[in-house]
């Protein structure tokens, strides 16, 4: 490899896939006297180029079906590309299929010494690291059972165990199998934090908010394909945006009703903040948030800096550009890193809305105390949309629409995103 810090180079690589309508088209294709083609070429992975250098924690994302274990699978030598090239330099320990290196008729013992092998390690070399890997595991006498017989969570403490435990240069872990309950979990993350120190690790997920909390570069995939490889917080706003089918545009695109729209009103007290056209927004414009603003519960006063256990209230103005049945007003409230601290909206609080018609101007309100939040900058991004919890479809969501500054008071300096309220300690004699 030409770059003296590229650990994995990935070039120009395609994985195609001969689907047949039924299983007898095989047998008919092999033995066509005139060579007639009865498959359609699928493909898994499509040209796909990047390369990732020592030291980098890179996410996979993508939704079912976009080519995330393909590549992982080219990447660890798993499947033979149908062209295009992988070079990987270093051990990689890899977490991947469920039963991947692992023989079900051995014990756990005699599989952690099969994979030790598989990796290149002496038995000696494995004796040394076998109190650690139990230790991760700790599923007591079971490592002397068959692994077949083991229960999911069970194999994959083991996998894991080993995984993380054979001093890989490169680490790939496939989220989706960090199963088992959530001590477990947490103890695998921990391991991969600690690893990430100075290794390279992939990390494959559904799930946005783990690949921004751990990952300092993400790749998203489609059909195959590299939508998008950056910065973890920009990707995520425009996968999330895809998620939803919508597109992630500026605020000032969004679709206009005919009449102009008025941002103050004095049925209340206050101004509502007219939103920053420059804002990100996703939805299909059927509503438009056209004002927010957070202000203090007793004074009535807008805030920008706010205190553990103040009463604010939160005013969304939404305009509706068409008739909407059960429309869903809703608020995310995000750390600096993009982290959602909490979420709200009209229906978890069981508060069915009327249906709208085109060119209503509602007004919302929700009323809460601050949390005990660490100080520093956070973000509120305001959402409407309409139908269920479970199906739903977002009109307009705002991303970061109102920075507030949390002031504590509190000077130490220790990790978490809250302190806990009424927090006192002392020594029992
Ligand atoms: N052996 C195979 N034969 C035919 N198609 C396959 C084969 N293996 C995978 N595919 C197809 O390739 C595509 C990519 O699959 P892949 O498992 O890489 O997706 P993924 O992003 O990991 O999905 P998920 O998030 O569901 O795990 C899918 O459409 C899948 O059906």
């Amino acid at each position: 490899m030409s770059h003296l810090n590229t650990v994995i180079r990935v070039s120009q690589l395609s994985k195609v896939y001969k689907l047949y309508d039924n299983p007898t088209d095989r047998l008919k294709e092999s033995l066509s006297p005139l060579r007639r083609i009865y498959h359609k070429e699928f493909y898994a992975l499509k040209d796909i180029s990047f390369s990732v250098n020592k030291g980098e924690t890179v996410g996979i994302i993508g939704r079912n079906g976009s080519g995330k274990s393909t590549l992982l699978k080219a990447i660890t030598n798993v499947m033979t590309p149908t062209s295009g090239q992988v070079n990987v330099s270093g051990k990689v320990s890899a977490l991947l299929e469920l039963g991947a290196g692992f023989n079900p008729d051995f014990t756990g013992m005699e599989n952690i010494y099969l994979n030790g092998s598989i990796m290149g390690f002496s038995k000696e070399e494995m004796d040394s690291k076998l109190e650690q890997i139990l230790s991760f595991a700790d599923i007591g006498d079971f490592i002397n059972q068959p692994v077949k017989t083991y229960s999911s969570g069970m194999f994959v403490r083991l996998a894991f165990g080993v995984a993380i435990n054979v001093d890989p240069e490169i680490l790939i872990v496939d989220e989706a199998l960090a199963v088992g309950d959530i001590r477990f979990q947490q103890k695998c993350f921990r391991k991969i934090e600690e690893l990430q120190q100075d290794k390279t690790v992939l990390f494959v997920s559904h799930d946005i908010a783990a690949v921004n909390k751990f990952c300092n570069r993400v790749i998203w995939l489609n059909d195959g394909m590299i939508v998008e490889d950056g910065e973890p917080e920009e990707v995520a706003k425009r996968y999330q945006a895809f998620m939803i089918n919508s597109q992630l545009k500026k605020y000032e695109s969004m679709s206009e009703s005919k009449e102009e729209t008025p941002v103050r009103d004095d049925s209340y007290e206050q101004d509502i903040e007219p939103i920053d056209p420059s804002l990100d927004v996703l939805g299909d414009s059927k509503a438009k948030i056209i004002g927010i603003s957070l202000i203090d519960a007793p004074s009535n006063e807008k805030v920008t800096v706010v205190q553990p256990g103040q009463k604010l209230k939160l005013f969304i103005k939404v305009k509706y550009n068409c008739v909407l049945r059960s429309p869903i007003i809703g608020a995310s409230l995000k750390d600096r890193l993009g982290n959602i601290v909490t979420q709200f909206n009209s229906y978890v609080l069981d508060n069915t809305l009327d249906n709208v018609d085109e060119n209503d101007l509602k007004d919302y309100c929700f009323e809460f105390l601050m949390p005990p939040l660490k100080s520093g900058f956070y973000s509120i991004s305001p959402a409407v949309a309409s139908g269920s919890q479970s199906d739903h479809v977002q009109h307009c969501w705002i991303h970061d629409a109102l920075i507030v500054r949390m002031e504590d008071g509190q000077t130490y300096d220790l990790p978490g995103y809250m302190f806990l309220d009424g927090l006192k300690f002392r020594a029992i004699d």
